[in-house]
């Protein structure tokens, strides 16, 4: 049986010009043919040129509003994503073309709002409108790709870079990610509101320019359903991507750190390239997904299992032309790309499974405290055994948490009738009296902790369940509702069927026009006519011919930018080579080498014990020192002595280059290793509660650690003659 493909969607979308191109007097060189699909650009340095012509699924011009953006791109990915698709929108393009105004727009007035807020309220509603026996749980989650680096805009520490993690099973994930559960769209876009602020604190913290980041906000929707009493699970994944400016780095001629980052940034794009064209060519056998994250990231949505969209974003100005060629031509290529999308049907990640059994749980634990019932004293010493009114099906949580609060009242009633009882009991001697009062608080305090107890589990309960968003439409309606979006969906399908098939009927019409036309009336009219097959034929030669000259230039221009990566990797390489051939002694460099190891997990070098090696030691030693200074408490002081011991007494290899050669700590002066000794035996000393290690010993001890440096503080190639 053939599996049955889905090529990636790709959609173009040109912003108008804006004031300031107005105001310079810019001219538009797009023309948007939104009947068939088709942009044209004309090259405004070269006016004889013919202008070069693009076929896509759908294109929207300067005009589009929002709302048809979104009903024609994301809205059929969204319902996929409901019935258990992974579903990818991606906006491409150079900056400032409108890729945020696609994905997010402005919350004000409304009908700005982008894909992404319209996606929250697309997936609410629709829920609102399942059968009640279908129960979803929602999650989100939002992450940044800065340089190579990831980072959790929901986190509380939006710094901490997070790591890609590959599982079997599950497939590609990011350790740590934080990911919350959703009620509602409001509670969304709250979370939209957060990350977005982390963004632009974190761009100023870490001096980032943010058009050069990309963002992932990715929504999960698992939906549980109940079908002859046996539980379905389906779990649909939909990220929504906003990628970094697409125009070339390599132009900027940066240097340093802002070398490094415009090498990633375009690392992340050009391999983005390269795994389309990986994908798009037939003979490629291997797809370089592993070059960079972002490809990593999206490696189910180029080839995978997911329902993709590309809105391509071009700017109409003059000066935005080989932009827009190129974005045209990268769009052109991505539309071959070929997925195979399937339903995620009992995933092993899926939580809401867990969440259910968890709940099921708690309310068996609530029916059994329930059913205990309380033990009160009677005032004849006898046990009275309470049964409390029992709640079978706890499934009313309401209901349990009334009941529970109306016992709570009578058994408040009822010890106090005790009270007053034991108190009238003139019989009883005071002693008696007070014991049997002391008994009965007892369990007055007994059966409280009781219902406190049983109302903390209905509100744990409560809240659990609150996380799970039911559907609200009885099931032969929700049925129905299904029924007419079904038919809705096959309608536009067919619609779209038909204007292929008139397009192709159009085609074949002219073709068979001049085959057909085979007797002439006059030697002028076969003249006439042929000269019009002929220039027809020319037509369709140019197209060609242009078709050519583009995959040519597509491919030249591919080559010259990975030229200029490999120019730029090499300078980087081989400036780290002079370094190394200049400042590491070669003994050490073997020994380093042989010591390394590549974690393909972490995608980096790593050598044992290297919390305790080269520069890594003389800061922490720095740290520990630092935190004994500001710590009061005697353990605490205890605990960072043993660590600041440790790493003192710990063979690290940070050496000094000195004139006479290389200076290991264990080849210090004497004098200075005794300093050192007395250093480390002052530390084991006890301390008493109150006392603060000196200002005189810390000196002491940023002393002995910075040795090296004022006994050598040159280094070998940075000696002065
Ligand atoms: N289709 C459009 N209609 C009206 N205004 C638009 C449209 N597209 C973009 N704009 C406006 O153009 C400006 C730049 O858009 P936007 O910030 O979305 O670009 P971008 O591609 O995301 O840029 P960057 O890569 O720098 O993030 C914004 O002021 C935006 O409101």
């Amino acid at each position: 049986m053939s599996k049955k493909f889905e090529c990636v969607r790709v959609v173009i979308r040109c912003r108008p010009l804006n004031d300031t191109e107005k105001k310079d007097g810019r001219v538009c060189t797009v023309n948007m043919d939104t009947k068939n699909g088709q942009v044209t650009v004309r090259n405004p340095k070269v006016p004889d040129e013919v202008p070069k012509q693009f076929t896509f699924d759908q294109i929207f011009d300067t005009q589009s509003l929002q709302e048809n953006v979104y009903n024609q791109t994301a809205s059929p990915i969204v319902e996929s994503v409901l019935e258990g698709y992974n579903g990818t929108i991606f906006a491409y393009g150079q900056t400032g073309t409108g890729k945020t105004h696609t994905m997010e727009g402005k919350d004000d007035p409304p009908t700005l709002r982008g894909i992404i807020p319209r996606t929250f309220d697309h997936i609410f509603e629709r829920i609102e409108n399942m059968a009640k026996n279908k129960q979803f749980l929602v999650k989100v989650s939002f992450l940044e790709l800065y340089n190579e680096e990831i980072r959790d805009l929901l986190s509380k520490n939006i710094k901490n870079k997070l790591e890609i993690r590959e599982n079997p099973d599950t497939g590609v994930y990011i350790k740590d990610l934080s990911k919350f559960m959703i009620e509602s769209p409001q509670e969304m876009r709250e979370k939209l509101l957060h990350g977005r602020e982390n963004r632009a604190v974190g761009a100023t913290a870490m001096n980032q320019d943010s058009s050069r980041s990309h963002s992932l906000f990715q929504i999960i929707v698992e939906t549980n359903e109940m079908v002859q009493g046996q539980s379905h699970v389906t779990v649909g994944k939909l990220n929504l991507v906003d990628l970094a400016g697409s125009e070339r780095q390599s132009k900027t001629h940066a240097t340093g750190d802002r070398l490094k980052e415009a090498i990633n940034i375009n690392q992340s794009l050009t391999t983005l390239g390269n795994v389309i064209s990986a994908l798009v060519d037939n003979k490629s056998q291997h797809i370089p997904y592993r070059d960079s994250k972002l490809t990593r990231l999206l490696q189910d949505s180029l080839g995978g299992n997911t329902k993709t969209v590309m809105i391509a974003n071009i700017g109409p100005a003059d000066y935005n032309y080989d932009e827009t060629i190129s974005t045209l031509r990268y769009a052109h290529r991505a539309k071959q790309i070929k997925n195979d999308p399937k339903i995620n049907e009992d995933p092993k990640d899926a939580q809401i499974r867990q969440f259910q059994e968890e709940i099921m749980k708690l309310k068996q634990q609530l029916e059994l405290s329930i059913e205990g019932g309380e033990a009160v004293m009677n005032p004849g010493q006898e046990m009275l055994v309470q049964k409390v009114v029992k709640v079978k099906n706890v499934d009313k949580i309401k209901e349990a948490e009334n009941i529970i609060e109306r016992e709570k009242e009578e058994l408040k009633k009822k010890i106090e009738e005790e009270r007053r009882k034991i108190d009238q009991q003139k019989n009883l001697g005071e002693e008696e009296k007070m014991k049997l009062l002391r008994q009965l608080q007892e369990k007055e305090e007994q059966a409280n902790n009781a219902r406190e107890t049983q109302q903390k589990l209905i509100k744990t309960i409560q809240k659990m369940e609150q996380k799970l968003v039911n559907g609200h439409t009885e099931v032969e309606e929700a049925r129905r509702k299904e029924k007419e979006l079904e038919e809705a969906r096959k309608q536009i399908e067919k619609e779209k069927a038909e204007a292929a098939k008139r397009a192709l009927e159009l085609q074949k019409k002219e073709e068979m026009n001049l085959e057909l036309q085979t007797k002439y009336n006059s030697i002028k009219e076969e003249l006439e006519d042929k000269t019009r097959r002929i220039k027809t034929l020319q037509q369709k030669t140019r197209q060609l011919e242009f078709e050519n000259k583009e995959t040519d230039e597509f491919m030249a221009k591919e080559i010259e930018d990975l030229q200029i990566r490999k120019r730029e990797i090499l300078q980087e390489v081989k400036l780290k080579q002079f370094i190394l051939d200049y400042f590491i002694p070669p003994k050490f460099l073997e020994t380093m080498q042989m010591l390394a190891m590549y974690n393909e997990a972490a995608e980096a070098w790593t050598i044992q014990g290297l919390d305790y090696s080269g520069k890594l030691t003389k800061t922490q030693i720095q740290q520990a020192m630092q935190e004994q200074q500001q710590q009061m408490n005697v353990t605490d002081q205890i605990n960072s002595e043993e660590k600041l011991q440790e790493l003192l007494s710990h063979p690290n290899v940070y050496f000094a280059y000195t004139e006479e050669g290389l200076i290991r700590e264990e080849q210090l002066a004497p004098q200075e290793k005794k300093k050192v000794q007395k250093r480390l035996q002052s530390a084991k000393k006890p301390q008493s509660a109150k006392k603060r290690p000196s200002s005189k010993r810390i000196e002491s001890a940023k002393k002995s650690a910075n040795l090296q440096e004022q006994n050598y503080p040159k280094a070998k190639g940075l000696t002065s003659k």
